[in-house]
């Protein structure tokens, strides 16, 4: 488990499944640095969120770092933006394990209109409880920058 506080934000698109997921972590024992968005029916834009959960990654204010949005595409585009940020945009519980095992991702991006409660849960927990396996990926994952 990661020890320290996780970084979560969404825009309006993924703001209900943000919430579930909030509370999941909280029950799990997490520190969670909920950075917002707040409500669902106000329109915001993602790199804002994404930017958001980037800065506290790459800070040290949180271990690790989750966003969503309607796809999770541009949120996690965004992320990835910055400078030390692998965030991996998962569908299922194997490319949250992947991500972790492989890439060392440390931002799990989500579609909350495309996956379900169920399976973005799955992928939150894999992910968070999955050690990066090192080795032969150390040099790639170095090449990422
Ligand atoms: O950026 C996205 C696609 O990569 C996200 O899915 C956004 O949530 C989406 O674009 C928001 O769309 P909306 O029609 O403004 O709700």
């Amino acid at each position: 488990m990661v020890s320290k506080s996780i970084a979560v934000a969404a825009d309006h698109a993924g703001f209900d499944l943000k919430s579930k997921l909030v509370e999941e972590l909280r029950l799990a024992g997490y520190e969670v640095l909920d950075l917002g968005t707040q409500d669902a029916t106000t329109s915001v834009d993602y790199p804002d969120f994404g930017r958001a959960v980037a800065e506290a990654v790459t800070t040290g204010k949180a271990a690790r770092g989750v966003v969503v949005c309607g796809t999770g595409i541009g949120i996690s585009i965004a992320a990835n933006r910055h400078a030390g940020v692998r965030a991996a945009l998962c569908h299922d519980e194997t490319s949250a394990r992947l991500c972790r095992e492989h890439n060392d991702a440390n931002v799990l991006a989500l579609g909350a209109r495309l996956i379900g409660e169920v399976v973005a849960k799955d992928c939150l927990h894999t992910f968070l409880n999955t050690e990066y396996a090192g080795d032969r990926h150390a040099r790639r994952v170095a090449k990422l920058g």
